[in-house]
């Protein structure tokens, strides 16, 4: 663009947080993720719902850059995703299935060894910080293999964080969380609200609550991309949706 015409088109609009463009995951001859095309705005929690194997997992995953896209392509504040350009990744944190934990490290040497990973400021002040979000500073000096499922969780959250991402990737976060630690979540999301949040969850409840914004993904394709004020009627959209005829969605199922 010339300086003229850069004039005339007004100041240049801020790039989406993550944008998803025409993007497709191949295994061999199954297409988990098909042609998704989708922006997400800075400061937005946008939701990806969808039963069992709809592509959402795969879908944060490639956003996360721990799987490359078959085809399309991924941008994250204006920054394509490469393989060999990292920049971007810097600015995310993903909790994912995958806990990213190694058990022979105590938690809090976990942490530093992300933290020096990132090149995290501070990191021995950082990881004490994190590991109190998310409440599990008593359990610094304990092996996550000692840990149940949900603390684990705590400490993969810690991880993501510690870097003090912009975008935070967050796949089922709810699941096999106790009613405090699901409060706790929520209180860490709470302070996260200039943050950009895309999270994936079968609890269509607490789901709606928290986003600003469903993208309903079936097969690996777009289904719907729903503003969310109202909680009665995305759930009765979403049954519609994808011809789940009753209460199965809340465990992801479809019926029938
Ligand atoms: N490495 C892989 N090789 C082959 N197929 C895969 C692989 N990873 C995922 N898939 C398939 O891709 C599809 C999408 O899986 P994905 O885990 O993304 O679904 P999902 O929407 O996250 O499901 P869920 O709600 O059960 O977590 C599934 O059919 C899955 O079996």
């Amino acid at each position: 663009m010339t300086p003229e015409e850069e004039e005339r088109s007004g100041p240049a609009s801020e790039p989406p947080a993550v944008e998803v463009d025409e993007v497709t995951k191949s295994y061999g001859h199954f297409t988990a993720v098909d042609r998704l095309s989708f922006a997400v705005e800075h400061g937005s929690t946008v939701g990806l719902f969808g039963p069992n194997g709809a592509g959402k997992t795969t879908l944060l995953r490639m956003i996360a850059g721990l799987a490359r896209p078959t085809r399309g392509t991924i941008t994250v504040d204006g920054v394509r995703l490469t393989p060999d350009d990292y920049t971007a990744y810097r600015t995310m944190g993903i909790v994912t299935h995958e806990t990213m934990l190694y058990d022979e490290l105590t938690a809090r040497e976990n942490l530093r060894f992300h933290a020096d990973l990132h090149g995290v400021d501070d990191p021995t002040g950082r990881c004490a910080s994190v590991l109190e979000t998310v409440g599990l500073s008593h359990r610094g000096s304990d092996r996550p293999r000692t840990f149940s499922h949900g603390l684990r969780k705590r400490l993969s959250l810690a991880r993501a964080l510690l870097h003090d991402p912009d975008v935070l990737l967050l796949d089922e976060p709810y699941t096999g969380l106790d009613q405090r630690s699901v409060a706790d979540l929520e209180s860490v999301l709470d302070g996260f609200d200039d943050r950009t949040v895309l999270l994936t969850t079968h609890d269509l409840e607490r789901g709606v609550a928290r986003c600003d914004r469903a993208i309903v993904v079936d097969h690996g394709r777009l289904e719907a991309d729903l503003v969310l004020d109202d909680g009665t009627s995305f759930a009765a959209t979403y049954r519609r949706i994808l011809g789940v005829d009753s209460e199965s969605e809340r465990a992801g199922e479809r019926a029938g």
